[in-house]
């Protein structure tokens, strides 16, 4: 990439050369505006007489800011943030790997840190701006809070940006900012005495937590906040993870061992440029997600059913370990693709059925299964930091739905468990509902089901930290 030939706290572009050299900057006493009046004035719309300024060039700050208030806004119009991201790198695949860098960050982070900036916005506007705009004032705002160097750089390129669509919304885009600018002190006080911008989580979220957890959730929410780890889990067909870490080492890239078949690396890394990631030495997966295969404890020969099974994470794990006879049971046939290509990858056979788990009646040959994996669908919430989504998308009666749901799915499989047989209970959620509370009422209503203990524990509860995402495990036996 060229070097950056701008100084840095000025750059208008997204060039890497500009992350280093912060400089504070001043408000300019001019462009104190009053919001209020500036948004009295309707937008403008476009005239045959005044053609809208063009759109921003592809390698701008502006044309970043953009497209993550694309983003930003189908998500906050309850849109999913990796289906909108597919669909966005999908329409625009001419972008440099500077651009999709650029709005990847600057639309996971404003998602992730959205309560700072509603804090913010909300003080500042009587009422939000349009949907689009709205989206494109928090993604600048966010910019502004983690590149406080670039503070009047990301002013002009969101008045830029905004101008390309709706030049009439320049002027309250432009004030709203100065204002945060220039309001720096009473921007704090708002975000220290706004829960959702002090923690970045919901108000629900935070209380559920640290009524669950009262020595913990702090930690807890903090590593919510973190970026997430980049752990891999190593075939052991193929490798092991001392000569993984070994390997990496030549390569100049530094990791360890995390458990017994992983691999942390310091720094993530884009997955096309894993060593062995394509000759299936290697997969993505928490430290966290590793835990299923082995606490699951599969034997040669044992018939298992992975009852949730895309994309084949932890089903592709038992076959690293164990040579079983697998059915890998998925309800969305999209999504089941994926478990065949990562089986492929990795070397490993197992028969992929697309039903539903609910109704074994219709995928069900009446032959038991030794070990059932149910990991099911759940709020994700132990996750949220990779899908910063989740924790402005779900509601706390979510988890009820939830809880419904996966109690339909235990009940259904527990009938396809032979007698002392195991079924392992995974969930990537941090709510009782779904976790203790769902396995309590389990073993109320199956008066055959017994738990084993898990490493000496009933049931393992993983909150989120430095080196894996939040996780439930409980360990169920049916009476022989
Ligand atoms: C937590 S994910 C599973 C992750 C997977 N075990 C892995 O490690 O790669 C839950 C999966 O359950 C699927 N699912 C949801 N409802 C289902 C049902 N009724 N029957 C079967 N699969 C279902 C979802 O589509 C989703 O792929």
């Amino acid at each position: 990439m060229a070097q950056c030939t701008v100084r840095s706290s000025h750059c208008p572009t997204i060039c890497a050369s500009c992350s280093a050299d912060p400089q504070p900057a001043a408000a300019p006493a001019s462009l104190r505006v009053s919001v209020t009046a500036s948004r009295s004035r309707a937008p403008r719309a476009h005239t045959a007489h005044r053609p809208p300024p063009p759109p921003p060039p592809s390698d701008s700050l502006a044309y970043a800011l953009q497209q993550a208030a694309v983003l930003v806004d189908a998500v906050l119009a309850g849109g999913n943030l990796n289906e909108h991201w597919e669909a966005l790198l999908g329409a625009n695949p001419e972008w440099s790997d500077a651009t999709r860098g650029a709005v990847r960050d600057l639309s996971w982070g404003t998602l992730r840190d959205y309560g700072r900036g509603d804090a913010v916005l909300k003080r500042l506007l009587d009422k939000p701006l349009a949907a689009p705009y709205h989206a494109l004032l928090l993604v600048a705002v966010q910019r502004m809070e983690t590149r406080p160097d670039q503070v009047h750089t990301v002013v002009d390129q969101a008045v830029q940006a905004v101008g390309a669509t709706a030049p009439g919304l320049r002027g309250v885009v432009n004030a709203v900012l100065r204002n945060v600018v220039r309001r720096a002190d009473e921007v704090d006080a708002w975000r220290r005495q706004d829960e959702e911008a002090l923690h970045r989580h919901p108000r629900w979220w935070v209380e559920r937590l640290r009524k669950a957890w009262p020595a913990q959730w702090e930690a807890a929410v903090a590593a919510g906040n973190s970026h997430p780890p980049m752990c891999l889990r190593v075939n052991r067909r193929r490798s092991t993870p001392a000569a993984v870490v070994a390997e990496f080492a030549a390569a100049g890239i530094a990791a360890r061992v995390v458990g017994e078949d992983g691999v942390l690396l310091d720094r993530p890394l884009a997955v096309a440029r894993v060593p062995g990631f394509a000759e299936g030495v290697v997969s993505v997966q928490d430290a966290g997600a590793q835990h299923a295969a082995r606490w699951l404890g599969a034997q040669a020969g044992d018939r298992v059913l992975d009852a949730c099974a895309a994309p084949g994470g932890k089903a592709a794990h038992v076959l690293e370990l164990a040579d079983v006879e697998l059915t890998a049971l998925e309800l969305d046939p999209r999504r089941a693709r994926r478990i065949d290509e990562n089986f492929t990858r990795l070397g490993v056979t197992g028969r992929v059925v697309i039903d539903d788990a609910r109704q074994p009646a219709r995928w069900w040959d009446g032959r038991p299964f030794q070990r059932i994996l149910a990991d099911v669908p759940c709020s994700a919430s132990g996750v949220a930091r990779r899908n910063p989504d989740i924790k402005w998308l779900r509601r706390a009666p979510d988890l009820a739905r939830f809880a419904a749901l996966q109690a339909e799915i235990i009940d259904a499989l527990w009938q396809t468990l032979a007698r002392g047989g195991t079924m392992l209970y995974v969930t990537c959620s941090v709510f009782d509902e779904e976790n203790r509370a769902q396995i309590a009422a389990f073993c109320r209503r199956h008066d055959d089901a017994e738990r084993l203990l898990i490493e000496g524990r009933p049931e393992q509860q993983l909150l989120p930290t430095a080196d894996h995402d939040g996780f439930y495990y409980a360990l169920l036996r049916k009476r022989p």
